[in-house]
């Protein structure tokens, strides 16, 4: 389902970064280890499409993602990828509801206010699609992120520090969350993350920053 081979980036004048290659299949959940700058976020970010390697393929539900570009591969990464970035990054202007709406616009999807009526539900947030991100707790933005990250039905689902800044009832919340968000879409997960919390609770495990 997910796969990277001899993956490279480099950031412009900065040193190659080198990933190790890994494979997941449909439903895995797996943690993205490493200590500060091993380029957890930078994986995560060509994982979601948003940057592109130097070298080395990233392989998604059969899809080679460095073979699209364009329109081709914001279809496919709305489509198919969820990213459920560290600073959450909602649009502020828009309600909850909108939010999800973009998503489904961007993915090439009809509007599906059931789909997002019952994502909304799912997350125990579905009395607060039309406030604004501003009018939210922190807890309420990130499953309403998660949410807007989920309402595609991915196949890959990405957390970037989802824990951080949370205290441990939060964390622990906010895990079951993701975990729950996952397995009703039957995504694949990877979090990256340097929380001993969450390294706890999930045994499959891929260590950065041995070879950059
Ligand atoms: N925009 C950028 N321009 C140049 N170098 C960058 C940029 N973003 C990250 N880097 C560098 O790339 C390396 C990997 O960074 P990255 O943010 O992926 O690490 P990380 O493991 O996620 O770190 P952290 O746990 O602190 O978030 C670091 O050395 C960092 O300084």
């Amino acid at each position: 389902m997910l796969s990277i081979q001899q993956l490279e980036f480099t950031y412009p004048g900065g040193r190659p970064i080198r990933f190790p290659d890994w494979q997941l299949s449909q439903g895995d959940i797996a943690l993205l280890l490493g200590p500060s700058g091993s380029g957890k976020s930078t994986l995560v970010a060509m994982l979601a499409g948003l940057l592109t390697p130097r070298a080395g393929t990233i392989g998604i539900a059969g899809q080679v993602l460095q073979q699209l570009s364009g329109h081709a591969l914001d279809h496919f990464r709305g489509r198919h990828i969820g990213f459920v970035p560290q600073q959450l990054h909602l649009l502020p202007l828009l309600s909850v509801r909108e939010n999800l709406r973009l998503a489904q616009t961007l993915a090439g999807q009809k509007r599906d206010d059931v789909r997002i009526d019952h994502v909304l539900k799912s997350l125990g947030i579905e009395a607060l699609a039309n406030r604004r991100p501003g009018a939210l707790s922190q807890g309420q933005k990130q499953r309403a992120a998660i949410a807007r990250a989920t309402v595609n039905t991915p196949k890959l689902l990405l957390a970037d520090e989802p824990t951080a800044n949370l205290d441990d009832q939060a964390a622990e919340a906010a895990l079951d969350v993701l975990l729950d968000a996952a397995r009703a879409c039957a995504a694949t997960l990877v979090i990256a993350t340097h929380d001993s919390r969450v390294k706890h609770r999930i045994a499959n495990q891929l260590t950065l920053g041995v070879q950059s």
